[in-house]
């Protein structure tokens, strides 16, 4: 890919979280279409403190979706919400009226309540996933970090041929999606080696924009330096945090007596080297941005594993349509009040349905971090209250996603779909090294 910058800036963009200046670039930019745009911007789900009637209408609105995409023979998951109101003693999703599943799959396909075949608008198509953008140019997409970063590596990768537009900071790329600078932002939120990008589940929360699409991508990581500069000159290496742990071993093994400092982002490490003179200091980052920043390469391949890949996630103010012709994941985010066992029911609810579980997080819950739970007993004790992050295996227009979600939402205070969304099932690439060595 060109080198990118921001199209209409020219620049990074900025932060304006706390007190804003008069005026800058992103507050000059976003001014005239925030006016223009917001009162449009319709949500499905709704963040903290939702109500359950807000969501619930969120999900009726889902739902509504199964009955165009849903083959005739298709049925729940094995073990469907009867199943699972014998096991579990609770209301079934048929008590919720979300979804009228005994209708639905025990009458023959012509005397289905919802609409005939025929009746269909034409088939969704890749691009309904990717809708081209509003102004009819092309697709601007928000990252965090500068040109050379392995987010905008990802950005090319989940949208070729797009205006990837670098943020300073990820909360920049959830603004400018949410102000219309871009159209989506591609943020990672998990590294196979050094774990979640916590910072990016809590601005999931924050912020209300959908994930509409996944892309892994292999990160290769090289020690870049000035020109002429050898190892045994440097005193510190700067990168991300995340490169910096993804390399740990490595940086150590190579006999590196250096200072670690975090920055940024990888290709920022190298453009401050570069603008600074530092001949003492070398960055992890890509070998595109020794490329862009004229940096030389003086290790390459230096992350602890060969096969380390980063999971990236797509924004969009609007989610997409939940299909079922391939293999969709969706993302949920719920915190509970009290009760025994409740995180057993919740991911039982998706286990008796047969529906895989690909990832749980857990997040200190920001509005409550504490709850004092009296025991007359023992006395007063204080837990920790948290949020969690699962992301499961099926689509929300799978009536047993529906289910699942429907009794989750019986044990749950608050319950939010991030996204329903196609799985990236592309093959794996082998790192440059072991192409090497093939
Ligand atoms: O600094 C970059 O180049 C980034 O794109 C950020 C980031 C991250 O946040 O994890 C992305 C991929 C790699 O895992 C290392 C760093």
């Amino acid at each position: 890919m060109q080198p990118l910058s921001t199209p209409s800036t020219g620049t990074r963009l900025k932060s304006f979280i706390g007190p804003r200046p008069v005026q800058n670039q992103f507050t000059r930019l976003a001014a005239p279409t925030r006016c223009v745009y917001r009162p449009e911007s319709v949500h499905l789900h709704n963040a903290v403190g939702a109500s359950r009637a807000d969501w619930q209408s969120s999900c009726a609105i889902l739902a509504s979706n199964v009955f165009s995409q849903q083959q005739p023979n298709e049925k729940p998951g094995a073990g469907g919400a009867d199943h699972v109101a014998a096991v579990n003693g609770h209301k079934t999703s048929i008590d919720l009226n979300l979804v009228p599943i005994n209708k639905t799959n025990s009458q023959p396909p012509q005397q289905q309540p919802h609409a005939p075949v025929s009746q269909l608008s034409k088939p969704l198509s890749i691009t309904d996933l990717s809708p081209a953008p509003m102004h009819g140019s092309t697709l601007r997409v928000a990252y965090q970090g500068v040109p050379g970063a392995y987010s905008e590596a990802a950005a090319g990768k989940a949208y070729p041929n797009c205006d990837a537009i670098p943020c300073d900071q990820f909360e920049v790329a959830f603004q400018a999606v949410e102000l219309w600078i871009a159209d989506r932002a591609v943020l990672p939120v998990e590294n196979s080696l050094g774990g979640s990008i916590h910072r990016n589940y809590d601005l999931l929360l924050r912020h209300r924009l959908h994930i509409v699409g996944e892309v892994q991508m292999p990160v290769h990581h090289c020690l870049l330096a000035l020109p002429g500069v050898r190892k045994e000159y440097l005193t510190r290496v700067i990168s991300h945090p995340q490169a910096l742990a993804q390399c740990e071993h490595t940086l150590t093994k190579l006999g590196l007596n250096v200072a670690r400092e975090a920055v940024d982002d990888t290709a920022g490490a190298a453009e401050y080297i570069a603008a600074n003179n530092l001949r003492d200091t070398g960055a992890i980052a890509s070998a595109r941005a020794a490329d862009l920043y004229g940096m030389q390469i003086l290790a390459d391949g230096i992350q602890d594993d060969s096969s380390n890949v980063t999971r990236f996630v797509m924004l969009a103010r609007e989610p997409i349509i939940p299909r079922t012709d391939r293999p969709f994941k969706t993302s949920i985010v719920f915190a509970h009040d009290k009760g025994t066992g409740v995180l057993f029911k919740v991911l039982s609810a998706f286990a008796f349905r047969n529906i895989s579980l690909r990832k749980i997080e857990s997040r200190p819950h920001r509005k409550r971090p504490i709850r004092v739970v009296d025991d007359a007993n023992v006395g007063t004790a204080k837990h920790l209250e948290y949020m969690f992050y699962v992301d499961f295996e099926a689509s929300m227009a799978e009536v047993r996603a529906q289910n699942a979600l429907a009794e989750v939402q019986e044990f749950t205070s608050f319950l939010r779909v991030l996204g329903s969304y196609p799985m990236d099932m592309t093959p794996w690439c082998p790192s440059r090294e072991e192409e090497e060595q093939d």
